[in-house]
């Protein structure tokens, strides 16, 4: 039966014709994770998504949710599952508040419950402004509240989030953030995301695929350590020369790197070797005025392009 408190999703694989959209994914997230689905456009992503939510019956392999298989048991698995498909919602002639009436209908809820349900995710997703207009004539950052408010809608213990915060202005990303952050805590969650930013500011674990298939499952700080700017020392100095020549001082910088544009070093440290004290010390001792001094943690960017374009893998070997 698998675990009750799990998504799981065993070889989930989906072909259409000759085509292989999603090729043999097996992950598990468990309650209080928060899991990045991330992927170039067409890695897989969305389909995987849809099948977890039961809008697309797999090929081959299985996805259970909260131990319900997805196929053979759908009803208790779309009831332990909140789905954000990716878009805006259907039924867009209608108004946010109808919506969430017919979602609650169709989720069997009804009188005090139904009503304290609909007006908490309506307070939850701010949607008071908009409750007189129909969801065609929103914002398409208003489009994704009144879809995450149907998600949520039913309080379920998993949920699968196709680009929550897509469309949405910087304040809202980060309004959505704070809600799926709030939630985490006693949640299953998936979302699906390109923005990197994202993985950082919400995602406990990140699954990188492209082509279909699962590249990478880490947390953010271990996809960040392979990223061959982990442990590189970045700083801008008013005299870009003269701070050349100190950090030639330093034993274990292995190559140095400067920004053609913001005249920004970059110094890379020998295998192993720890640089930003001794660039600390030396840059005191010589005197070198800077304006900013960082250990990098590591670029995501970097890694995500050296995992998925295969010509980009050496970097990250
Ligand atoms: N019904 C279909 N018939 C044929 N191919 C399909 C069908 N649906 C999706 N695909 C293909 O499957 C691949 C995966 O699509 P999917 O939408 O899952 O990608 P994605 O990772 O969500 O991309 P994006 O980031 O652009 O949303 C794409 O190449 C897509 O064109």
């Amino acid at each position: 039966m698998g675990d009750l408190t799990m998504i799981e999703t065993s070889q989930l694989t989906k072909r259409y014709g000759q085509f292989t959209a999603v090729d043999g994914i097996s992950f598990k997230v468990q309650p209080g994770e928060v899991l990045g689905f991330l992927g170039p456009n067409g890695a897989g992503k969305s389909t995987t998504m849809k099948m977890i939510a039961g809008f697309l019956a797999p090929t081959a392999g299985s996805a259970k949710v909260c131990g319900f298989d997805v196929e053979s048991q759908p009803i208790q698995a779309k009831r332990a599952l909140g789905y954000l498909p990716e878009g805006a919602p259907s039924y867009g002639e209608m108004k946010p508040r109808a919506f969430l009436e017919f979602v609650a209908d169709v989720r069997g809820m009804s009188g005090e419950q139904k009503k304290k349900r609909i007006d908490d995710v309506i307070g939850r997703l701010q949607l008071e402004s908009v409750l007189a207009q129909s969801i065609d004539t929103l914002s398409k950052g208003f489009k994704r509240r009144v879809g995450l408010a149907q998600a949520i809608l039913h309080d379920p213990p998993a949920l699968i989030l196709d680009e929550p915060t897509d469309g949405l202005d910087p304040n809202q990303k980060h309004e959505v953030r704070a809600l799926i952050n709030a939630m985490a805590h006693d949640k299953i969650i998936v979302i699906s995301t390109h923005i990197l930013e994202e993985v950082h500011a919400v995602c406990t674990r990140a699954v990188v695929i492209a082509g279909g298939k699962l590249l990478a499952d880490a947390t953010p700080a271990e996809l960040e350590a392979r990223s061959r700017y982990h442990g590189a020392v970045s700083l801008t100095a008013v005299n870009t020369g003269a701070a050349r020549q100190a950090l030639a001082r330093v034993a274990d910088i292995e190559s140095i790197e400067i920004d053609p544009q913001d005249h920004r070093i970059t110094a890379f440290p020998k295998k192993g070797r720890a640089i930003f004290m001794p660039i600390s010390d030396v840059l005191k001792s010589q005197n070198i005025e800077v304006s900013e001094l960082q250990l990098e943690s590591g670029r995501l960017d970097e890694v995500f392009r050296s995992i998925t374009l295969p010509e980009a893998k050496e970097a990250s070997a």
